[in-house]
Order: C-alpha cells, then sequence, then structure tokens
C-alpha cells in the first residue's frame, strides 16, 4: 500500500493532536492513536479526557480529567507546538465535549477552520461497557458533530445517535444523510459490524456523492481499537496534507493490514496492530 512518509532524522514530523481516554490495556483510546500516528510519520500530541480502568474483556470503570484541564491541554499544545490535524474519542461528558468544542473552535480545529477535526463518537467500547454518559448524546448531537470535518461512527453509535438501524446499503445511505443533516462536513458509516455482509464496507458522504470503501471480511476477535485506529490514520493523512477521501482511502487500507497483524491479549479481544509497518517495508 501507498504508506505516509516518515519524517527524515532530525527533521520535526507533522503534528496531530488526539483528544481522547487512555486505555490501560494499551489496545484503544490515546493508546491506539499514539501508536498509528507514529507509525504513520507523525508526532501525536495527547490530551487526556478520561483514564479508563480497561483490560481485554472489559472496562471496570473511568476517571474524568476536569474539563478546563482537558481544554488547557489542548490550548497549551496548539500554542507552542502547532498541530495539522486533530481527532476525538472518548470524551464521557457533556462538560468535557462542551469545553474542547469550546476550546477547538477558539484555536481554530474544526471544519472551515485551519486545522481538520477527525470526530469519533465513541459511546461504549467493543464489550458493551459506556464510556460516554448517556445524557452527554446531545452534546455530541448538537455541539461536537457540527463542528467535525469528519465524523466517523460505527453502526451502534448510528443507531444511537440517529436512531437508525443499518442493516444494509439503502440504510446506511439514510444514516450517512441523517449525520450529515447534523452539520458535519463528512460522515462515514462503518461497516465493521455489519457480521452478515462478506464484506466490511464503510460509506463516505459529503452531502452530494457517495463513495465506498470495501475490503473482504477479516475473521478475527482480535479488533480492539480498530475505530481509533481508523480516525487516527484519517488524521494522519490529513495531517499529511491529504484530502478527506484520500484519507479514508489511506485509512482503510491501514486498518486492514492492522487487522490482519492482530494478535491474542488477555482473555478477552486483542488490539489491532500498526507496528506491522516495521515489518512490510
Ligand atoms: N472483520 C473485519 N474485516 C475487515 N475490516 C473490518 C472488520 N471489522 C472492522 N473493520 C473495519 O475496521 C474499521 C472499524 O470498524 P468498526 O468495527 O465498524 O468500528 P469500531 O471499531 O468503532 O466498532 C472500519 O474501517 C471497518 O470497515
Ligand atoms: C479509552 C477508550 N477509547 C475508545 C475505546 C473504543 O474502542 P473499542 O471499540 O475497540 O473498545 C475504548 N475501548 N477505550
Amino acid at each position: 500500500m501507498d504508506l505516509l512518509p516518515l519524517s527524515p532524522r532530525g527533521e520535526t514530523p507533522v503534528r496531530a493532536l488526539t483528544i481522547a481516554g487512555t486505555d490501560s490495556g494499551g489496545g484503544a483510546g490515546i493508546q491506539a492513536d499514539s501508536r498509528t500516528m507514529a507509525m504513520c510519520g507523525v508526532h501525536a500530541c495527547v490530551a487526556v479526557a478520561a483514564v479508563t480502568v480497561q483490560n481485554s474483556v472489559g472496562v471496570r470503570g473511568f476517571h474524568e480529567i476536569p474539563a478546563e484541564t482537558v481544554a488547557d491541554q489542548v490550548r497549551c499544545v496548539v500554542e507552542d507546538i502547532g498541530v495539522s490535524a486533530a481527532k476525538t474519542g472518548m470524551l464521557a461528558s457533556t462538560q468535557i465535549i462542551e469545553a474542547v468544542a469550546q476550546v477547538c473552535s477558539e484555536v481554530g480545529i474544526g471544519r472551515d477552520m485551519e486545522v481538520p477535526l477527525v470526530v469519533d463518537p465513541v459511546c461504549a467500547s467493543m464489550h458493551g461497557d459506556p464510556l460516554l454518559h448517556s445524557d452527554a448524546l446531545d452534546a455530541i448531537r448538537g455541539v461536537l458533530i457540527p463542528l467535525a470535518t469528519v465524523v466517523t461512527p460505527n453502526l451502534d453509535e448510528v443507531r444511537l445517535i440517529t436512531s437508525i438501524e443499518v442493516v444494509d446499503d439503502a440504510s446506511a445511505r439514510r444514516a450517512a444523510e441523517a449525520l450529515h443533516a447534523l452539520g458535519t462536513q463528512w460522515v462515514i458509516v462503518k461497516g465493521g459490524h455489519l457480521r452478515s455482509s462478506e464484506k466490511s464496507t464503510d460509506l463516505l458522504f459529503d452531502g452530494d456523492r457517495f463513495l465506498e470503501f470495501s475490503t473482504p471480511r477479516i475473521e478475527t476477535g482480535n479488533d480492539h481499537g480498530g475505530g481509533d485506529t481508523l480516525a487516527a490514520a484519517i488524521a494522519s493523512a490529513l495531517a499529511h496534507g491529504r484530502s478527506v477521501p484520500e484519507a479514508v482511502e489511506f485509512a482503510k487500507e491501514w486498518i486492514t493490514k492492522c487487522l490482519e497483524w492482530s494478535y491474542d491479549l488477555g482473555h478477552g479481544h486483542g488490539p489491532v496492530n500498526p507496528l506491522w509497518r516495521l515489518h512490510e517495508r
């Protein structure tokens, strides 16, 4: 595949910012984002929104960082280091979502601004454990999605946000239209959870045209961190100056390789593995 360039020795790489939760098991969240960004030639800056107590089997709980501390991390990084793309993952609460939206608008992160924003509207872990207070869905719909350059929900998140049950291509298109109507510039409806299909198809929509990105389904239970990895790869490609369709095409190939190289870990779901890049040149 066409890889993103690593920066030559001594040269400052492009930077991207992830605003998300940590995963003590090292499979998802900020840990997944940082690994993919590093493997895509991007220096990852991080604003921690929550600390999860998590392993391969599930999430036992989480601790939220005060909303103003989350916003201050963003402000502090942008002021000094500067970023070319940003990504949100687990934001946990209405207060944190509102603070993140406010600081992003203030520093020029978001749709139609200098720095594109990828919003992964994380609501729950793959085990079904909550990562977002249910009363924060309104803030996801009304505050975060309208700021997004691209929003990347899985099918469970699509159902929670739009009440549309995606079962086929027609319902995926209806869901994409409903999400676009909330104010994002682009939306990807991810098809990873549509297990009845032999393919895994992601549908990209900008309010005008639909683009499909499809790969054969990989049989693995080791897909922890898959959504974060896709969104981090999109943010990395945007940081390198790619357009949104180019970034999504790259990210779909990237996550497919990461799934092929995933490994067993603990007693539950192992992580997708971006370190494949070190083995294949
Ligand atoms: N079994 C699979 N085979 C191939 N691609 C997959 C598979 N599962 C997920 N993907 C891809 O991984 C990415 C994450 O998808 P998904 O599982 O839907 O989201 P999430 O990890 O947020 O639940 C998407 O690009 C999706 O197409
Ligand atoms: C901190 C954090 N962020 C995101 C996810 C979602 O990832 P997955 O759907 O693979 O559980 C997670 N489990 N933990």
